[in-house]
């Protein structure tokens, strides 16, 4: 088990996956992504006919949702029934239905269940779990409490410079509507009380991830 868990939120866009990422591999930490978990159930419900508006049957999928990711930095995979679905995770037609399956109570309860098992079996000095209810609801003890957070228009302009394909309206819409569906659940806009707030606005990513770091090495 990890001795330092760090729990870090914000909203999409805001650099929680890549600026995490990056923190834990120069700390020798376990890094955790638990929105591949979301995206890979919605994926898994998509390529099965599940109807995602249907919390019935939504919440049908997650007992047998056979589920693994990895959490070293340099050796992430995300797979269902052993089938590795890494890339397909972030295709657009699964950003699109996600929120409608995170928002479903038993979802909800089972991923935080797993996500607290995997916390607890990693073996490096500390993990960076990064999400929306990280601080509040999957780790609310963990040493360091950080909410990651950057204007709307920092985190469009940069999702925007990701996705050529898509016009920058679109991903703007795309991720504001993201966002609106999910602050409906949780709230990853706040930070809570003991939580420090890191704006990364004015940040460039190396500085980002390296304040994220000190905040880890004054907190642990
Ligand atoms: N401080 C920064 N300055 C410039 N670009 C950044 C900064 N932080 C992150 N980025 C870039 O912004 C983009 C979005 O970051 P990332 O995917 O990590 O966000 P996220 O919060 O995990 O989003 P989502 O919740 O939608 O998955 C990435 O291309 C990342 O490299
Ligand atoms: N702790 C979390 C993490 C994610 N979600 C939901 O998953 C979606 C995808 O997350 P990304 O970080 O990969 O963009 C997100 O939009 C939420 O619907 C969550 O509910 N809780």
């Amino acid at each position: 088990m990890s001795d330092i868990v760090v729990a870090v939120d914000g909203p999409a866009g805001s650099g929680k996956s890549s600026v995490s990422r990056e923190a834990a591999r120069r700390l020798g930490f376990a890094y955790l992504d638990t929105g591949a978990a979301y995206r890979a159930l919605a994926w898994h419900c998509l390529d099965e006919g599940v109807d995602v508006e249907d919390a019935t049957e939504v919440a049908e999928r997650v007992a047998a949702f056979d589920y693994a990711i990895g959490m070293q930095p340099d050796h992430y995979f995300v797979r269902v029934g052993g089938e590795d679905i890494t890339p397909d995770i972030r295709e657009p037609r699964v950003t699109a239905v996600v929120s409608a399956v995170a928002r479903v109570p038993e979802v909800r309860a089972g991923l935080t269940a797993l996500f607290r098992r995997l916390i607890a079996e990693a073996s490096e000095p500390g993990v960076i779990v990064e999400g929306r209810d990280i601080t509040t609801v999957v780790a609310p003890d963990a040493a360091v409490r950080v909410l990651l957070t950057a204007s709307p228009e920092a985190r469009m302009a940069r999702r925007s410079a990701e996705l050529s394909a898509v016009s920058a309206e679109a991903t703007a819409q795309q991720l504001a509507s993201r966002d609106a569906q999910d602050s409906r659940v949780v709230d990853f806009m706040n930070a809570a009380d003991g939580v420090t707030t890191l704006d990364s606005t004015d940040l460039d990513f190396e500085h980002t991830v390296q304040a994220l770091i000190d905040i880890v090495r004054a907190g642990a």
